[in-house]
């Protein structure tokens, strides 16, 4: 890990910065893949799929016998601990329903707004490098909670065709009906285009790699929706030394193993803490079946020293973590200042995966400094708000001149006369009676 000691603040941009691909050859290859889908569909998926993931399949659905087959592979423990995961997330994101707004703005006039579910909807899982099962719940339980009517999944196969049995447990258990054996470019691709087997969606939902996250962001310039972008994974934990090390690097390393290009930070009040950290990262990482993986992540991570609090919130809030674990004695001054982070985590037994997997949460959060802009998913991601209003008499006849004068003002005769023509027919009724 890069350590910098108590760095100046023209230092800070730099060292927000996160590790990235070469930015042509991926924006070239998300041209390639959404050219060829656009033009040949399912004969596109099926090539890409055997050159990025090495798969020959026939077709790319994954079938009921698959569905079948997948449930008795899942042990009884792990279904067990999927359905307690899946009660926690439903619990929180059922409470997060939107209540119907309705207020009487003038006298005559009613404004209202309702929130209806985004019908179709696509949910990535990611599976290049771990199969994400865990992302099935957290994507597919808020899209039934707020009632979207299609939930199309799609995930990577492996080179043998097969889709990993958890992420299909974690499907049929979370209602999904359409499964799709493709990832990366090609499944974003066949999600905004549609193919002849795997249908277009209103909003794709998801995390990913560089290349999912890159393609998601084409498709939103096509003029389909997504969550956000959700790419490589990262971690900032702020420690003093109430914060345990121990515990501090299993957290590090819990995000740093997610993938070679994943990044995270540990920012420390005093320069002793760095050497117990790094002393720590050594032993653990040592046992880590993934450590090839997390030794690549840990050279883009860095130990900052800021021994002001006022400094380390405010350097957090520049680097606007997707994770941000908080253990400090003095949490009331850090939580009051939080500005940008995607999920916070306080305290020395609030470990993030947690939040990956069971508390309750989303685990699909914005990365790449984007928590300064965009919100994790939530119930809200899969809704749309609709506004709707009635104007009585009484009403049209209060606002109706304001709506002339404005109307006059923008220089829009049609839009005055739409109010000018009730006015008068108003008027003249009116002296009649
Ligand atoms: N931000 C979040 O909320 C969040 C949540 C979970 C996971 N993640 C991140 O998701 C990512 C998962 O990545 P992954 O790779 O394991 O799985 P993935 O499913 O995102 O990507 C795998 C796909 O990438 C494509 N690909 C790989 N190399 C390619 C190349 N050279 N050219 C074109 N396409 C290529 C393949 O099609 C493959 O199917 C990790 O980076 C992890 O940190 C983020
Ligand atoms: N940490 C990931 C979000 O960045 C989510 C995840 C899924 N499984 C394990 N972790
Ligand atoms: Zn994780």
């Amino acid at each position: 890990m890069i350590v910098a000691i108590n760095p100046k603040r023209e230092e800070w941009e730099q060292l927000a910065e996160r590790p990235a691909l070469e930015q042509q050859n991926l924006q070239s290859t998300v041209d390639e893949v959404f050219k060829s889908i656009q033009s040949d569909g399912d004969k596109a998926v099926l090539e890409f799929t055997k050159r990025f993931d090495n798969a020959t399949l026939i077709n790319t659905v994954a079938g009921e016998e698959e569905l079948q087959y997948a449930d008795q592979l899942v042990g009884g423990e792990l279904k067990e601990a999927i359905e307690l995961a899946a009660k926690n997330i439903e619990a929180f994101h059922t409470a997060q329903k939107p209540q119907r707004v309705e207020v009487e703005t003038a006298p005559g006039v009613t404004c209202w707004q309702e929130a209806k579910a985004i019908q179709k909807v696509g949910i990535y899982i990611p599976g290049g490098t771990a199969p994400l099962f865990s992302t099935v719940l957290m994507l597919a339980l808020p899209a039934k909670i707020a009632g979207c009517k299609e939930i199309v999944l799609c995930t990577p196969p492996g080179p043998d065709g097969s889709i990993n049995p958890a992420i299909l447990f974690a499907a049929k258990y979370a209602g999904v009906k359409q499964i799709f054996k493709v990832g990366g470019i090609q499944a974003i691709g066949a999600m905004t285009f549609g193919t002849e087997s795997i249908p277009k969606v209103d909003k794709i939902f998801g995390p990913g790699n560089q290349y999912v996250t890159a393609a998601k962001q084409r498709a939103a310039q096509l003029g389909v929706a997504i969550d956000m972008p959700a790419g490589p994974s990262e971690l900032l934990v702020m420690a003093d030394e109430t914060a345990v090390p121990e515990f501090v690097v299993s957290d590090l390393l819990s995000q740093a193993e997610h993938g070679v290009d994943s990044q995270v930070i540990c920012v420390v009040k005093s320069e002793e803490q760095v050497e117990p950290i790094q002393k720590e990262l050594e032993i653990q990482l040592a046992l880590l079946p993934r450590k090839e993986i997390a030794e690549k992540a840990i050279e883009n991570s860095k130990i900052i020293c800021l021994p002001e609090d006022q400094d380390c919130v405010d350097f957090i809030n520049e680097y606007a973590p997707e994770h941000y674990i908080l253990c400090v004695q003095n949490e009331d001054f850090y939580l009051d200042q939080v500005i940008n982070a995607g999920s916070v985590f306080i305290g020395n037994y609030t470990p993030e995966s947690a939040g990956d997997y069971a508390s309750g949460t989303n685990h699909t959060l914005p990365t790449n400094g984007y928590a300064k802009s965009y919100s994790g998913v939530n119930l809200d991601a899969f809704m749309k708000k609709i506004t709707f209003q009635k104007i009585t008499e009484k009403g049209i006849l209060g606002i109706g001149p304001a709506i002339e004068q404005m109307a006059t003002a923008e220089q829009l005769d049609a839009h005055k006369n739409a109010v000018t023509k009730r006015l008068a027919y108003l008027n003249s009724k009116n002296l009649k009676s």
